[in-house]
């Protein structure tokens, strides 16, 4: 099975996506996401230079070899944007293999090791009673599992919050990066309250997770992970920016609050000290930045020997076809933990078909060959790439600060 062409796609139905399509001489096409939030081009310019004429011809069987060719063989190894590439390459290749198979693609992992998959929502408000309600129309329609973010009183703009109620947030929000306030006293002496309100009115069984989104210091987080552990939440997500990965040791010394991380990680080696000390509890690799299903499953069977989970990325920015893959990763994956899940704008839904479905709270893949999630690309072309940048955030007195 020859690859004969290689397409790049990009649209904006609502946002930037990036689909790679891999056509063969069987008539068989595999797809895969190559997006990368607010440098979606980069991705594209990186496979369209330096991937895609390098693939054509080759047999689309040997995904493993194709794999270390893009990744051994290019000396530049690592680094989201070459990940992003290869990861999508990967993914459009078991997508191939799966269809060829007649299989769908979860069969060709290893079949299920559960029936459904759990995932999280997102409730977001302005105020505590806003995120309250948002939490309630996430229970009323099935999640078991809930992350919570709202506004912080005394700042003016707060990560991950949906600007109007009802609505989803979007975080490469503007053409040029937007500047944002940040102030850690404030958070630190709020946040702990909304999850207490959470608890009071929702009670114990309901899963509840927060993301910090990297803007603590170890000694803070620390102190946050300890006011949290009245309200056992599922996870805290991002504590502090883990570049710094012996922060985590610190961190883990002061609490019990289970803890996530890499949703920013490409590679194995970003994650393996935080598995291997066992600092963490769940790892947020995605299919898409961490070079597919190839790599991320030697990241997961790594994380499985010191009993760390799987707790996949699964923002707007990722497409539905990352969402795809991911759920037939997610229903083999002996070690999986939770799945997010942010629903896409109706024009995305429409651009990309796909198998997969939602009931109560769970996804299941669906059973079509493949990974189950198409491209329809007369309709993606109606919506033409706007760029779009995620935002920076300074302290009130002007110092720039993580994101
Ligand atoms: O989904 C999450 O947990 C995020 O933190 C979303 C990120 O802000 C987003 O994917 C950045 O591109
Ligand atoms: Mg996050």
């Amino acid at each position: 099975m020859r690859i004969t062409h290689a397409r790049i796609i990009v649209c904006c139905p609502g946002r930037n996506l990036v689909t790679l399509k891999l056509e063969t001489d069987q008539g068989l096409y595999g797809i895969g996401d190559a997006t990368l939030n607010g440098r979606e081009q980069a991705v594209v310019a990186y496979l369209e230079e330096h991937v895609v004429p390098a693939l054509i011809g080759r047999d689309a069987h040997n995904i493993e070899d194709i794999w270390q060719f893009l990744y051994r063989g290019a000396y530049w190894r690592r680094g989201p944007v070459t990940m992003s590439a290869i990861g999508a390459v990967d993914m459009a290749l078991w997508d191939l293999k799966a269809k060829a198979a007649g299989m769908p693609l979860y069969q060709l992992l290893g079949g299920k090791s559960r029936d459904r998959i759990m995932v999280y929502g997102h409730a977001t408000g302005r105020d505590i009673d806003g995120c309250l309600e948002e939490v309630e129309r996430h229970v009323e329609a099935g999640y078991r599992a809930v992350r919570v973010q709202c506004g912080i009183p005394g700042i003016a703009t707060t990560y991950g919050v949906a600007k109007r109620a009802g609505e989803r947030y979007e975080p490469a929000d503007a053409d040029l990066p937007a500047e944002h306030v940040w102030d850690t006293a404030k958070y630190l002496n709020f946040v702990p309250k909304l999850f207490e309100a959470v608890r009071e009115r929702f009670g114990d069984g309901l899963h509840l997770l927060h993301d910090v989104h990297h803007r603590l210091t170890p000694i803070e987080a620390a102190r946050l992970g300890k006011l949290a552990e009245p309200y056992h939440l599922f996870w805290l997500e991002d504590c502090v920016p883990a570049e710094n990965q012996s922060a985590f040791r610190l961190i883990r010394q002061h609490t019990t609050t289970p803890l996530a991380v890499g949703e920013v990680f490409n590679s194995i080696h970003d994650c393996r000290e935080l598995i291997e000390s066992q600092s963490i509890d769940y790892i947020r690799a995605t299919l898409t930045h961490a070079g597919g299903i190839s790599h991320v499953r030697r990241i997961a069977q790594l994380a499985e020997l010191y009993h760390v989970r799987t707790g996949f990325h699964g923002p707007t920015d990722l497409s539905p076809v990352c969402m795809g893959a991911a759920l037939h990763f997610d229903s083999w994956v002996p070690n999986f933990g939770i799945q997010e899940y942010m629903p896409h704008s109706e024009e995305t839904e429409a651009v990309f078909p796909h198998a997969y479905r939602f009931e109560d709270g769970h996804f299941t893949p669906g059973e079509v060959p493949g990974h189950g999630v198409d491209i329809d690309e007369q309709l993606a072309a109606k919506f033409p790439y706007r760029r779009a940048s995620l935002p920076v955030n300074r302290l009130e007195d002007g110092t720039l600060w993580h994101w």
